[in-house]
C-alpha cells in the first residue's frame, strides 16, 4: 500500500524530472543553450503559452541565447532561416512520399492532431504525409491564382458590400474587425458550398458591424463569428493540452458558444449539399467521392475558419497602420496609387484582379503586415522522424529523431539584419517602404535584397505544409483595399476618435500580448481603464498561435 500510494508516484516524479531529463534523455548530451530548469520539463514553457505570453517568451530566449534554444526536455526552437529550410523544405516528402516516417511531420508533436472537426481528420491535422500530399495535390486548383482571379466577379461582389456599407456609414465609427471578417468569411464560404444561390454567406449584409452598445461601449453582434473566436482562445488545449479541452471548454463557460459554431457549419454544409451545383469548382465538388459527411464536414470547417479569421485580421491591422497619424502618409501614397492607376477599375467598380497584384506600394503594405502582424506569429512544430536527424553546422550538432522542433514567424520576421540592414526602419514598426527599392539601389541589389526579405518569410508558413488559401487571401486582401481606398469613392480613413480618445500620434510600434498593461482583458469593469489606452495598446496582437487584436475590436472612421 505505501509502495503504491507513495514510493510509486515519488519514484515516476524523480525518474520524470530528475534521472530521464538529465541523464537519459539524448538531448542534454549536446548542451544546448537554454535555460536549465525548461530542460527539465515542459511544464516552464507550457505556462507561457497557458498565459499567452509564449511567443514573446521565445523570442526573449533568442535574444538571450541565439538562434538554437532547448525551450523543454524534448523540444527545440530555432531562429535560422537555413535550420528553418533544413525543418520545412529540405528532407521533407521525399520523392516518392511513400514512407510517412521520413518526413518532418506535424505528428506526433500531437500539436494539430486536434485541428480535427466532427470527429474526423482534415489536411491540416492529419500527420501522414502520404494522405496529406495525395489530398492537397487534389485541392491546390480550387485555390490557384488562374482560378482565383477567375472568381473575380464573385469575390468583387462581397466586397462591394463592403465599400458599400462605408460609403452608407460615413463619418461613424465602424468595427472593421467584424467587417472584414464576415467579408473573408462570405468569399471563403463561396470557394467551399459555392456562389449561386444562397449557399454563400452573406454576413456583411446580416451582421452590425456599426452599432453602439450599453454604456457608450461600442459593440457589434454576430453570434457566429464570436463562437470561431471562442473557439480559437481555446488554443492553448487544443494544440498542448487536448486531454483536458473538452473540460477546460465547459469551466470556462465557452462550451455553449462553441458549439454554436459548429452546429451551424453543420446546418449550412447539410443545406448546400442538397443545394448543390455539381457544375461548379467549389470544395464539396473537389474532396474524394469516398468522403462521409463528417469527413467533407472538418475539412470544410477548417478552411471556414483558417480562411475568414486570418484574413480579417490581416486587413483590420493594415486598416489601423494606414489609419494611425504616423502612417497617415502612407494612406495618401496608396490613394495616390490607385488613382494613377484609374484603368484599373471599370465603369462597374470592378477590379482587374491580375493587374492590381503589381501595384508595388499595395504589395508592399500587404507584405509588411504579413511580415509585423502575421496572423500566424507563433510556433509551427515538427517531428524529426524516425529514420532522420536534423544535422546543423556541417554535423556539429545533431538533434535525433524524436525530438520536436520549431520555428516561430514572429522571431523569423523580425531579424533586423534581413529586414532592417539599413538601420531606418525599425523591424517592430510598420514600414512598407523596407519592400521598395531605396534611392541610393541599383535594380540588382534590390531584387536581391527582396529576394532575401521574401525567403525569410514564414507568414503562410513554409514548405509542403505551406497555406493553400494563401493566393486567394492575396488577392482578396489587394481587391478589398483598392476598392475602398481606390475607385472614386474619395475615401479616407481614421482611428475613430469614439473608441480611442488616446491616439498616439508620433509612435509606429506595434505591440503583442498583456505585458505592461494595467490590463488583462476587457471585461466591463475595466472599461475606466480600457478606455484610456492608446490605440497601440487596443491594437496589441494576442500573444497565441494565431494572433488577433487583443481586444476584439478595431473602430474606423471613413470620411
Ligand atoms: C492572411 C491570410 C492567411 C494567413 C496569414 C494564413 C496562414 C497560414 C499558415 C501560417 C499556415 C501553416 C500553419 C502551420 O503549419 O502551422 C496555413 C495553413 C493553411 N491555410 Fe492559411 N492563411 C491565410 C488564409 C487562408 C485562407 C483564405 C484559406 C482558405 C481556405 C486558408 C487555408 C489553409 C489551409 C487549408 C492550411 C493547411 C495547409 C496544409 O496543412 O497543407 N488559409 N495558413
Amino acid at each position: 500500500m505505501f509502495f503504491i500510494l507513495f514510493l510509486l508516484p515519488f519514484t515516476l516524479l524523480v525518474y520524470n524530472y530528475i534521472i530521464y531529463p538529465l541523464f537519459l534523455n539524448p538531448l542534454i548530451a549536446l548542451h544546448l543553450p537554454g535555460p536549465f530548469h525548461y530542460k527539465l520539463s515542459k511544464l516552464f514553457i507550457l505556462n507561457k503559452f497557458r498565459k499567452e505570453q509564449g511567443n514573446l517568451a521565445i523570442d526573449d530566449l533568442h535574444k538571450k541565447y541565439g538562434p538554437i534554444v532547448q525551450i523543454a526536455p524534448n523540444h527545440v526552437s530555432f531562429n535560422n532561416i537555413e535550420i528553418l529550410k533544413k525543418i520545412y523544405l529540405h528532407g521533407n516528402y521525399p520523392k516518392e512520399y511513400s514512407n510517412s516516417s521520413s518526413s518532418f511531420s506535424p505528428d506526433k508533436t500531437g500539436f494539430y492532431s486536434n485541428f480535427g472537426n466532427f470527429g474526423e481528420r482534415n489536411l491540416f491535422s492529419t500527420g501522414n504525409s502520404k494522405k496529406h500530399i495525395t489530398l492537397k495535390k487534389k485541392l491546390s486548383k480550387l485555390y490557384s491564382k488562374t482560378f482565383v482571379i477567375s472568381k473575380q466577379q464573385d469575390i468583387q461582389e462581397k466586397i462591394n458590400n463592403v465599400v458599400e456599407l462605408i460609403l452608407e456609414n460615413r463619418g461613424e465609427p465602424i468595427n472593421v474587425y467584424s467587417l472584414f471578417s464576415s467579408m473573408a468569411m462570405d468569399v471563403v464560404s463561396g470557394f467551399e458550398f459555392g456562389y449561386e444561390g444562397d449557399n454563400s454567406t452573406d454576413f456583411i449584409k446580416k451582421s452590425t458591424h456599426t452599432s453602439v452598445g450599453v454604456n457608450g461601449r461600442l459593440e457589434s453582434q454576430y453570434n457566429v463569428f464570436q463562437s470561431f473566436r471562442d473557439s480559437s482562445s481555446m488554443w492553448f488545449y487544443v494544440t498542448c493540452l487536448p486531454s483536458l479541452y473538452e473540460i477546460m471548454c465547459k469551466i470556462s463557460g465557452l462550451d455553449k458558444s462553441i458549439q454554436l459554431g459548429r452546429d451551424w457549419i453543420w446546418e449550412h454544409l447539410q443545406k448546400c449539399i442538397d443545394n448543390k451545383n455539381k457544375n461548379e469548382t467549389t470544395m464539396i465538388n473537389s474532396l474524394p467521392e469516398s468522403y462521409t459527411l463528417p469527413q467533407i464536414g472538418s475539412e470544410i470547417a477548417d478552411h471556414i475558419l483558417a480562411g475568414h479569421e486570418t484574413t480579417g485580421i490581416t486587413l483590420s491591422y493594415i486598416c489601423w497602420e494606414l489609419s494611425r497619424p504616423s502612417n497617415i502618409y502612407l494612406q495618401q501614397e496608396l490613394i495616390k496609387e490607385l488613382k494613377e492607376n484609374e484603368t484599373l477599375f471599370t465603369i462597374e467598380n470592378k477590379i482587374n484582379y491580375a493587374e492590381i497584384d503589381k501595384l508595388p506600394l499595395l504589395h508592399a503594405i500587404i507584405q509588411e503586415a504579413g511580415r509585423l502582424h502575421a496572423a500566424i506569429p507563433g510556433i509551427e512544430p515538427r517531428f524529426v522522424p524516425s529514420d532522420k536527424q536534423l544535422i546543423i553546422n556541417d554535423g556539429a550538432i545533431i538533434i535525433p529523431s524524436g525530438t520536436m522542433v520549431s520555428c516561430q514567424p514572429y522571431s523569423i520576421h523580425r531579424n533586423p539584419k534581413i529586414f532592417d540592414p539599413s538601420g531606418e526602419y525599425h523591424v517592430n514598426s510598420f514600414y512598407p517602404e523596407r519592400w521598395l527599392q531605396f534611392e541610393n539601389e541599383t535594380e540588382a541589389e534590390y531584387q536581391k535584397r527582396i529576394r532575401n526579405m521574401e525567403r525569410n518569410m514564414m507568414n503562410f508558413g513554409q514548405g509542403n505544409r505551406m497555406c493553400l488559401g494563401m493566393h486567394l487571401a492575396l488577392i482578396e486582401m489587394k481587391a478589398c483595399l483598392a476598392s475602398i481606398y481606390g475607385t472614386s469613392n474619395n475615401v479616407h480613413s481614421k482611428i475613430s476618435p469614439e473608441w480611442c480618445p488616446h491616439i498616439a500620434n508620433d509612435s509606429k510600434v506595434a505591440k503583442m500580448g498583456y505585458s505592461d498593461m494595467p490590463i488583462n482583458s476587457k471585461a466591463s469593469d475595466n472599461y475606466d481603464i480600457y478606455h484610456k489606452l492608446s490605440d497601440i495598446d487596443k491594437m496589441r496582437m494576442a500573444d497565441s498561435y494565431t494572433t488577433r487584436p487583443l481586444f476584439d475590436e478595431c473602430w474606423l472612421t471613413f470620411e
